[in-house]
């Protein structure tokens, strides 16, 4: 336990006074195919995270990382197109837990991934405490492909389809209650939708402000608008899921699936910043950093840019 060493205070509408937040470190890639996005935590911790957020006025529980027990690749053959999938459940289970276990005890839990799979376990989590929170999911990526529609068998790229329920097929994944509603989820950043995801946002309403909307109203209108529509009065709990490839490939280079024409460094900053603002903030996913990808000081920009990223979701101003 890190005590703070600051006094700075803000209102949270949700969390108890002193605020404090539980980093939950989750070394973990079986959602995709890509080695090292399991040292995403370990860096952004070696970093010096849990220390910044003391320093913002935060009590800061970090215990070590999560250890998961390792399941082999022969005892998990993929199930249809699934890769890992017995690997990804169990941990996404164990994670939905440990996020929720934290949520309860009014901490707000901040999840270090690892890979986005990991959504599905925090999102669990979080919605088990608050049954009304809303999830904002910055992304490139919409991540909502089903066991149908995935053409890359990744489950990284479906967390949010078994969040909704979206797919039932999968007896591995049954634990997930689908308890996320369509109308609470927004996404922010999108530019790489496949087909068969376009299509599931599109039938079931899913709000969705692209970077052709971030281009067109700028990321201020574009955050405003977005709460608007799951948070219309600023009153209900915010689970942010922040996928560092939301951000441009020359700001957050080391992540797994870049994109470019993303999220310059302020808007990604801009978007936490404001959400903070509201007071309703209870949980907060940083995801996708991968040391092992792109040169060495790419590596310490993108995990340099995911500490600020957690910063200024925990309250961190310009002034
Ligand atoms: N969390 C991520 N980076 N997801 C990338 C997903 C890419 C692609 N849509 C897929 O389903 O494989
Ligand atoms: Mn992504
Ligand atoms: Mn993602």
């Amino acid at each position: 336990m890190i005590m703070a060493t600051s006094t700075e205070s803000s209102v949270s509408r949700f969390l108890p006074d002193p605020k404090s937040v539980a980093i939950v470190g989750c070394p973990f890639s079986g959602g995709q195919t890509k080695a090292g996005v399991d040292k995403g935590p370990i860096y952004l911790v070696e970093a010096g995270l849990p220390q910044q957020l003391a320093d913002l006025g935060w009590q800061v529980q970090f215990d070590g990382h999560h250890q998961f027990e390792e399941i082999s690749a022969a005892s998990d053959p993929p199930i249809g197109k699934l890769k890992n999938p017995r690997f990804v459940s169990k941990v996404c289970q164990a994670v939905a837990q440990v996020v929720g276990g934290h949520a309860k005890k009014g901490q707000l839990p901040l999840t270090l991934g690892g890979d986005h799979s990991l959504a599905m376990g925090t999102i669990s989590g979080t919605l088990d405490t608050y049954p009304d929170a809303c999830l904002v999911w910055v992304d490139a990526h919409a991540d909502i492909n089903t066991p149908q529609t995935t053409d890359s068998g990744n489950i990284h790229g479906m967390p949010v389809s078994f969040l909704l329920g979206l797919d039932t097929s999968v007896p591995e994944f049954a634990w997930v209650k689908p308890n996320l509603k369509p109308n609470k989820l927004v996404y922010i950043g999108l530019r790489d939708i496949d087909a068969g995801e376009k299509k599931i946002l599109r039938e079931n309403g899913i709000k969705a402000f692209s970077m052709h909307e971030v281009d067109k109203w700028g990321i201020g209108k574009v955050v405003e608008m977005a709460l608007d529509h799951v948070n219309p009065k600023r009153e209900s709990p915010i689970h942010l899921s922040f996928d560092v490839d939301a951000l441009d490939p020359s700001v957050a280079p080391s992540t797994g699936t870049p994109v470019r024409g993303g999220l310059t460094f302020r808007e990604g900053h801009y978007i936490c910043e404001a959400i903070y603002e509201t007071g309703c903030l209870v949980a907060l996913d940083i995801m996708e950093v991968n040391p092992s990808l792109a040169d060495a000081a790419s590596a310490v920009q993108t995990v340099a840019v995911g500490c600020s990223l957690a910063r200024s979701a925990l309250g961190e101003t310009l002034l």
